[in-house]
């Protein structure tokens, strides 16, 4: 290390972030770890986003900011029209030339790119860093096992629609229809995001690094199948501040980047609840449930007659029960909160989640068993991992309209707080904090690829 700091001034990595809080968590975390081991690094993302941010301002002072057009400066998605599929084509259409225009004024402050770490959704950026002659990686936000899947149907060997019963893919248990990402059901509507997702292998081949927020030991064979395509293929995660692992980087303490405000109160709110007694809530920072649904959930965690502390954002909570109080004995909805400090609180008994990636990692890290009640994108493969794999929740069933109902959610509560089962999942919860950790940690697996990365950065 010491020799690398001295020897040449830093290399400097441009990290480039989808314009979404699951996906600027994790990669402003892998900043901070690069940071830490000497490399200078630029976050950047879109511009709508970084001017709506709530904090955009909370980077450790070593990291800068900057933004590139995705075409909808002013408006985001509703700038084009309110559809992904039409932002998607917009922001591909601008994006390149925009971080070409990027790396010309870096450049041209004395600071210029050696390397573009850019979200697996962005493949254009790996074309872009090539044209420049610098590094590229690609950065997965998803778990190996669904990337797996999108690589599949990229090699046109799933075809979608899928017509089979059950899809056998290498190193994978058996999925059926309801464990593929949710973009199999809605291909017709969601033919562009399938078309991106499908893209992040486009130009893979090119990649000097191809780097994936997990740990290998979660999925070894996965790992090992896909090492054996992309040889830099790494896993660097879990991406989540290292005071919630083991606590190596000082200067990663209280920063991110966030869309939403969070009422911090929680945790005095937690502070009186028994330990293991709280059902911690929460669907991530994008989907929308419908209101069937969210009175559903509301009357099974009222009909739990447990304590629950419930994340409602605020675009959503018109949709609650008229009669459904938002501070009562038993239950707190707030609109955001600071998850990781939640999770990691003795009072919490389990979390009730959508599966997107983070919320899984960061449960796996806190030795958090999870309630599973997936809904989009590659939420029910991670759940069926969870559930089937990894073996730390349980997925609640969903009827024919694909509504989870209330006395299901409730019996899934039940299970996971009385059962032997229940039991059996909160030690494998815990087994799998010590190895998340692990992982994390000086010498652990993801350290490891940290470091071999930074160190072919230390000699270009
Ligand atoms: O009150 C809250 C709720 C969430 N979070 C944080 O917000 C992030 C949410 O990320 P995630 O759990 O991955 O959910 P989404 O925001 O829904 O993420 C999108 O992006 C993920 C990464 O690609 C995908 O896995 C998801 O399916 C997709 O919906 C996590 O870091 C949470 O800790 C908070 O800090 N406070």
């Amino acid at each position: 290390m010491g020799e690398k700091t001295i020897a040449r001034k830093p290399p400097h990595c441009l990290v480039l972030s989808y314009p979404f809080q699951g996906h600027i968590n994790p990669m402003l975390q892998f900043s901070k770890l690069l940071v830490h081991e000497g490399v200078k690094v630029t976050l950047a993302t879109t511009r709508f986003f970084i001017k709506n941010l709530h904090n955009n301002n909370n980077l450790p002072p070593s990291i800068s900011l900057e933004s590139i057009s995705d075409g909808c400066d002013n408006g985001g998605i509703q700038e084009a029209g309110g559809s992904y599929n039409a932002y998607i084509q917009r922001f591909w259409q601008v994006g390149p030339q925009s971080l070409v225009d990027l790396l010309e004024k870096l450049a041209k402050l004395g600071n210029p790119v050696d390397c573009i770490i850019y979200n697996s959704f962005l493949s254009w950026a790996l074309d872009v860093a090539k044209r420049f002659s610098i590094v590229g990686a690609s950065y997965f936000t998803h778990n190996m096992a669904v990337n797996s899947i999108f690589y599949h149907v990229q090699l046109g060997k799933i075809k979608v629609p899928v017509i089979e019963d059950e899809v056998s893919l290498p190193s994978m248990p058996k999925l059926q229809l309801g464990d593929l990402p949710s973009f199999f059901l809605t291909y017709e509507e969601d033919g562009p995001v399938l078309e991106m997702l499908k893209g992040q292998f486009s130009n893979l081949d090119k990649a000097d690094w191809v780097f994936c927020n997990a740990i290998y030991e979660l999925d070894k064979e996965v790992v090992d199948w896909t090492t054996k395509i992309w040889p830099k293929y790494r896993t660097i995660g879990p991406n989540i501040p290292s005071k919630f692992l083991d606590k190596r980087v000082k200067e990663d303490e209280e920063y991110d980047v966030a869309q939403f405000k969070s009422e911090d109160y929680c945790i005095e709110w937690l502070a009186d609840k028994p330990k293991g007694s709280v059902i911690y809530v929460s669907f991530g920072s994008m989907v929308p449930f419908d209101e069937e649904q969210l009175r559903e959930i509301a009357y099974g965690l009222r009909n739990s007659d447990r304590y629950f502390l419930w994340v409602v954002r605020a675009s959503e909570e018109t949709k609650l029960p008229k009669d459904f109080v938002k501070k009562s004995e038993k239950g707190l909805i707030v609109t955001w909160c600071s998850q990781l400090q939640v999770l990691a609180h003795e009072a919490i008994a389990c979390f009730v989640t959508h599966c997107g990636w983070n919320s899984v990692l960061e449960a796996l890290s806190l030795g958090v068993p999870t309630i599973a009640i997936p809904k989009w994108a590659d939420q029910s493969t991670n759940a069926k991992y969870i559930e089937d794999v990894w073996k730390v929740g349980i997925r609640v069933p969903i009827d024919e309209k694909r509504i989870v109902r209330r006395e299901d959610l409730n019996n899934c509560i039940k299970e996971m707080m009385e059962s032997e089962k229940g039991e059996e999942i909160k030690r494998n919860a815990i087994e799998w904090r010590t190895l998340m950790t692990k992982a994390a940690s000086e010498g652990g697996s993801s350290h490891k690829n940290v470091i071999e990365f930074v160190n072919s950065l230390f000699s270009l």
